[in-house]
């Protein structure tokens, strides 16, 4: 009975989580189909915004709430802050599913008043997403677009351990990029800008502006992703030899394009042109130095679309004053606007933009729907394709394991209500048995779903498919995994059973202890539904839906009217009952699916059943 009383006194911190588990509840509408809702928890629920709001949230305005979804349940509706000019077409987009703010031009200090007031941030370059505005926007804000590709402007660690997904729009502007770079290159061959500015102020000056020919000139590319191979293609089409420089590159992609690759020194080495076109990044931050600049040909022209950082800015004006360097055109700068005496920016042989790579029309247009479409499937809890720092699920992947992702967020959360007071859990092992190969099974989604299983109940921390590692990491949790093959390899289904095992603990309910001293729980997917099935040693099969109650007493007749009888008086529904036993006469599990929670009273009275030994109330 010791184990009984235990069981119905919740720690402060199970209290904590219950009413943490309350708050939730009441974000998410009952009638929300169950499937639906547990997948989107597994990628960007809501963090609790109710039970854990961030210092400022108290200033937010009210949610508005509108009608969404087919169950016609009534839903707060989310808030996007759009912090950056962004086109109409995307605002549109956002608007039909949020409300939405466009702040332009903030100060640091006026984004951090208000971010706590949205569930999701747009951003483009000239924001930076930094810790401080990722901790002040904890409790509700989830997601941050960045509408372009660079993310060198966000904090991913921070967003990282705050579980705010980061998706960016990486394609729609690649082209523009590209042609900017295409632009800079022919105007500063040909000296279009100064001229441009030497006859504006009255002055013909047709031999001081003698430019060089791009045709049979060698362009080296550094950084041959999506924008460099389109500049590489362009430059082909001028005439020009083109090489390149990436440790990442695939090599059929490069000579498709008729793209030599070549190491680092020897792209610098040979160019006449070097092209910038990779992402600011601590391995290329600064990578053009006074050595590399020393190693290239005298008299060699650099074009930089890529981002400012990636130049020592104080070496290039070393190398354009020696004349290593004939000329330079920037359109990005270490510091956005650079200051107005920036030597660089003043330079006679400097060519110089204000970051207008991605700003045609089209593109803007491009981006905005392609960042507002990946930031609403966000907020909707939809994996994003375009996801920076959460590993991607395919759609059909996702929708395959939705039910075995409830089971396992489920198993993880009734495992550690198993566990008694403050011992601790150590090492647990998740054991998927499955028909499937190593490579047609991603686990990922359901190794996180375990961790958020284990935590959630006894902490405030929020955990999703963004932090699931970081937070097990960080609280010492070792979740290792185990495939067991299942010898039907017909099997339909992607998974036969999972299994979750704490091993080295104390358990509140002596009966979910293993042969090998580890606290056991598995279970199975049944037409859709996720079902225990075993508890310890023991079979059981009941439909995780609602709370639970195990039972363990000694195998006799009449036990399950006796609890039932005790139940029905109180009003609880009974929606499941199974029980396992090891032989007969000896002991035997209850496991009851109940819908209501039982009071303290009468879970007293089913431990108050003689043959009775233990029991655990367990939510779901
Ligand atoms: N100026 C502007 O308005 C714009 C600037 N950009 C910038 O252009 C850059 C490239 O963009 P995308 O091509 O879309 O990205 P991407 O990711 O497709 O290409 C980047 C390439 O750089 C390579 N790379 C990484 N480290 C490298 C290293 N140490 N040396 C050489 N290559 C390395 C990668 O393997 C990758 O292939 C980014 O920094 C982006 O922010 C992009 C669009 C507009
Ligand atoms: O997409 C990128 O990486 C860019 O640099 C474009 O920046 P922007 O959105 O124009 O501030």
């Amino acid at each position: 009975m010791a184990a009984a009383s235990r069981a119905l006194l919740p720690t402060p911190r199970a209290a904590a989580a219950a009413s943490l588990a309350g708050a939730r509840a009441r974000l998410v509408p009952a009638s929300l189909p169950f499937r639906a809702h547990r997948v989107r928890c597994a990628v960007a629920s809501s963090p609790a915004p109710v039970a854990a709001p961030s210092p400022s949230s108290e200033s937010a305005p009210a949610r508005r709430i509108s009608p969404a979804g087919s169950d016609g349940a009534l839903r707060p509706k989310p808030a996007v802050l759009v912090a950056e000019k962004l086109s109409e077409a995307g605002l549109a987009v956002l608007r039909e599913f949020a409300d939405v703010e466009c702040a332009y031009g903030m100060s640091p200090a006026e984004l951090l008043a208000k971010v706590a007031q949205f569930d999701a941030l747009i951003v483009r370059s000239g924001t930076k997403v930094t810790r401080e505005v990722l901790e002040a926007g904890r409790g509700r804000l989830r997601v941050v677009g960045r509408a372009g590709v660079g993310i060198d402007n966000v904090d991913l660690q921070a967003a990282t351990e705050a579980g705010c997904l980061v998706v960016n729009a990486p394609t729609a502007n690649t082209v523009a990029a590209a042609e900017h770079g295409i632009a800079l290159l022919a105007s500063m061959a040909r000296n279009v800008s100064q001229a441009d500015a030497a006859l504006k102020a009255g002055k013909w000056q047709r031999t001081k502006y003698v430019g060089v020919s791009l045709v049979g000139k060698t362009l080296a590319i550094m950084g041959f992703g999506k924008v460099g191979s389109e500049v590489a293609r362009r430059a082909k089409g001028l005439g020009m030899h083109v090489i390149a420089h990436d440790p990442y590159a695939p090599a059929d992609r490069a000579r498709a394009i008729g793209v030599e690759l070549v190491s680092f020194d020897e792209a610098i080495a040979r160019a006449d042109f070097i092209s910038l076109h990779m992402p600011l990044i601590p391995t290329t931050n600064k990578i053009f130095n006074d050595e590399s600049f020393a190693k290239m040909k005298t008299g060699v022209r650099i074009i930089n679309v890529a981002r400012g950082g990636v130049i020592d800015e104080d070496a290039l004006v070393r190398a354009l004053d020696s004349g290593k360097v004939a000329q330079a055109a920037l359109d990005v700068f270490t510091v956005e606007p650079p200051p107005k005496d920036s030597k660089l920016v003043l330079h006679e042989n400097v060519t110089v933009t204000p970051h207008l790579g991605a700003s045609t029309v089209e593109a803007q247009e491009g981006v905005a729907i392609e960042i507002a479409e990946a930031v609403v499937g966000a907020l909707r809890g939809e994996l994003a394709a375009t996801a920076v720092n959460a590993p991607m699920v395919p759609a059909e992947v996702l929708s395959e394991l939705a039910p075995y992702v409830s089971l396992a967020e489920k198993l993880g959360r009734l495992s550690v209500q198993l566990v008694a007071g403050e011992t601790g859990i150590k090492g647990v092992k998740v054991v998927y048995t499955t028909a499937r190969g190593p490579d047609d099974l991603d686990t990922r989604l359901l190794r996180a779903m375990v961790t958020k299983g284990l935590v959630e109940p006894v902490s405030s921390t929020f955990v999703n498919l963004v932090n699931a590692d970081y937070t097990a990491k960080q609280r010492g949790l070792r979740i290792a995994e185990e495939r067991v093959a299942h010898d039907s390899p017909a099997a339909e289904a992607p998974l036969e059973s999972v299994q979750v095992r704490l091993s080295q603990v104390q358990s509140r309910f002596a009966g979910a202890i293993s042969d090998g001293g580890d606290i056991v729980l598995e279970g199975r997917v049944k037409y859709g539904v996720p079902h225990l099935t075993l508890v310890g040693p023991y079979e059981v099969d009941v439909s995780l839906e609602g709370n639970l109650i195990l039972c363990r007493q000694i195998d006799q007749p009449g036990m399950i009217g006796k609890v039932g009888n005790i139940l029905g008086q109180r009003n609880v529904n009974i929606s499941f009952m199974s029980v396992g036993r090891t032989f007969r006469g000896k002991q035997a599990i209850m496991a009851i699916g109940v819908d209501e929670e039982p009071d303290k009273e009468t879970l007293e009275k089913i431990g108050g059943i003689p043959a009775v030994e233990e029991f655990v109330f367990l939510e779901l």
